[in-house]
């Protein structure tokens, strides 16, 4: 038996999505999704993944926008997680357009990183191989179980620049303001764009009421990023989910509070399946910069996912929030 999804959530599917993108939308609700992986550049080299993958009959499709990244069909994705590029951690399997935030954020090797919802660690550790091992990253995570999987991964796929802290996000503002040049809020969410008929689980609990929950625990993550940010740093907004009270309005909400400090900026994503920031939702209009950030659509080779790069230009400290 299938569990259909929530009506009223395919309700706002269709007023979100533009009629000639659902059918591509609806297929990645459905049907199996490819398996994408990226290379653990901190413990391995690319052409030695490839030959060792290749000795086990897995041939990888190279994704054209990022050198470390490879895909497998659906069938192949069992041999993958058995093979011993995988259990060697090698590679870590990460969904496509997860892969896209810390690329955005796009640190140098040295600077100082605040992920402040780190676990279970695909982006820290993305981030650790993208800046060499070298720097600081800050991860930070306040589910204990989830803290502790977050550190079994990174002392596994062994990053040496990780620091790990099990606090709550919302008050790493207060604690070191202006202490980072890079901030990744990688938002818990209603995860709208990760959805499947197959996991009746991913919407079991998605409710207009938990999208409003999420909103609020999503303002007060991105306060604290704000004020932990030094000025002239950069901020990424991140989440999974489609609904606009968590993605634009938040970040509205956002902007109007950092009045002057905060400017959006554009992003030149390399898929397509991407949609401008929504400039009206519901009655309410949006920021117009909003139009900036990029909705990326679920299909079969990625999750749906929302994305927004912020520059801090002012100090916050004096301010009071
Ligand atoms: C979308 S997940 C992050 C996924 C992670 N960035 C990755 O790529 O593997 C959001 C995480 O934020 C955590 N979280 C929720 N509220 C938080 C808070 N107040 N402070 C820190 N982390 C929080 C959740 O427990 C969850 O692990």
């Amino acid at each position: 038996m299938t569990v259909a999804m929530p009506e009223a959530f395919l309700a706002r599917l269709r007023r979100l999505v533009p009629p000639d993108r659902l059918p591509v939308v609806e297929a990645a609700f459905q049907e199996p999704r490819i398996t994408a992986f990226r290379v653990n550049t901190l413990k391995a080299d690319r052409d030695a993944v490839l030959a060792a993958l290749e000795a086990e009959g897995i041939q990888p499709r190279p994704v054209a926008w990022y050198a470390d990244a490879f895909q497998v069909p659906p069938k192949a994705r069992a041999a993958l997680l058995e093979s011993r590029p995988y259990h060697a951690r090698w590679i870590y399997v990460q969904d496509l357009a997860s892969m896209l935030p810390p690329l955005v954020l796009a640190p140098e090797p040295d600077a100082r990183v605040l992920d402040l919802c780190a676990a279970p660690g695909s982006k820290t550790l993305q981030l650790a191989c993208l800046m060499q091992g070298r720097g600081e990253i800050a991860a930070v995570e306040v589910v204990r179980p989830r803290f502790y999987r977050l550190k079994a991964n990174v002392q596994a796929y062994g990053a040496p620049n990780v620091r790990l802290y099990l606090q709550d996000g919302t008050r790493v503002g207060r604690y070191r303001p202006e202490s980072f040049d890079y901030v990744l809020v990688d938002a818990p969410c209603s995860s709208e764009g990760r959805f499947h008929l197959s996991d009746p689980d991913t919407f079991a609990y998605w409710s207009p009421r938990k999208i409003r929950e999420m909103a609020r625990k999503q303002y007060r993550l991105l306060v604290s990023a704000v004020q932990s940010l030094r000025p002239g740093g950069v901020l990424v907004y991140a989440t999974c989910t489609m609904a606009p009270e968590e993605n634009e309005a938040v970040l509205d909400r956002l902007l109007r509070t950092f009045d002057g400090v905060l400017t959006v900026e554009p992003l030149d994503l390399p898929v397509s399946n991407q949609l401008p920031g929504l400039e009206s939702w519901e009655g309410r209009s949006f920021h117009p910069d909003l139009r900036h950030a990029r909705r990326i659509l679920p299909t079969t080779e990625m999750e749906g996912f929302f994305l927004c790069r912020l520059r801090k230009r002012a100090s916050t400290q004096r301010a009071r929030h």
